[in-house]
């Protein structure tokens, strides 16, 4: 699979939303961050900001919940038109059931890892999933700094996923950019978040453009 860029508007202009995703419109996803200030310390949006973004971008959805009791919330985001919903292991009490709700929902699944959560502990999901997203960053703020201690098990999950012979895609999300990215693209990811590193840029497409050059040229899946 090529690699694909997701830009996390939770770097963006909040007041701008329309603006900020047509500026990343050569990107392959947008990943949306909802936060509750319960599973996270930061509050930030959600599924009426998501219903208002779906009407404005014609790229796909990534939403990333970071929230309390996914089971109960994530199928709406699934069924509103997003085009994957990602929970959190950590957080979720029926994670197979809310995955294939997800999936019946007609959206891909994801499952979250944090950086301090084992990849080997959910192993037997994978057949549940159409993505695991590796946290390179404790969740809830953008802008964090990359943690390197993460790559083996971004690593060991492509071993998982590749003993299984398994199309899950392999998402790296916080403190991803041009210093960056290439170190999880050796190590087996294929689907890259990036924050700061698009938003602060001048100009945010090129920032896109770059970012998955340098991915494309170190990725060994
Ligand atoms: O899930 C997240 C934080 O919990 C964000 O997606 C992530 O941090 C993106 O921001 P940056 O690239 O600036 O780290
Ligand atoms: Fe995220």
């Amino acid at each position: 699979m090529a690699v694909q860029i997701a830009p996390s508007i939770l770097s963006a202009d909040f007041a701008r939303l329309a603006d900020e995703v047509t500026a990343v419109s050569n990107a392959d996803w947008i990943h949306v961050d909802v936060m509750d200030n319960h599973f996270v310390p930061n509050l930030t949006l959600g599924l009426p900001v998501v219903e208002s973004l779906l009407k404005v971008t014609p790229l796909p959805l990534d939403c990333h919940l970071m929230i309390e009791d996914p089971d109960r919330w994530a199928p709406g985001y699934a069924e509103a038109g997003a085009g994957s919903v990602t929970i959190h292991a950590e957080a979720a009490s029926a994670p197979i059931r809310t995955l294939r709700a997800i999936r019946s929902a007609g959206a891909r699944a994801g499952l979250a890892l944090n950086p301090g959560t084992a990849v080997e502990s959910y192993a037997d999901l994978l057949p549940e999933i159409d993505m695991m997203l590796m946290m390179t960053v404790e969740p809830g703020f953008g802008g964090q700094s990359f943690l390197d201690m993460v790559l083996p098990k971004v690593r060991r999950a492509r071993d998982l996923i590749k003993g299984r012979d398994l199309d899950v895609w392999l998402q790296v999300d916080g403190g991803v950019g041009a210093e960056t990215i290439e170190r999880c693209a050796e190590a087996g990811a294929d689907v890259f978040v990036a924050g700061s590193a698009v938003y602060s840029a001048d100009d945010p497409a090129e920032a896109v453009r770059s970012l998955r050059e340098r991915a494309s040229g170190a990725y060994a899946p």
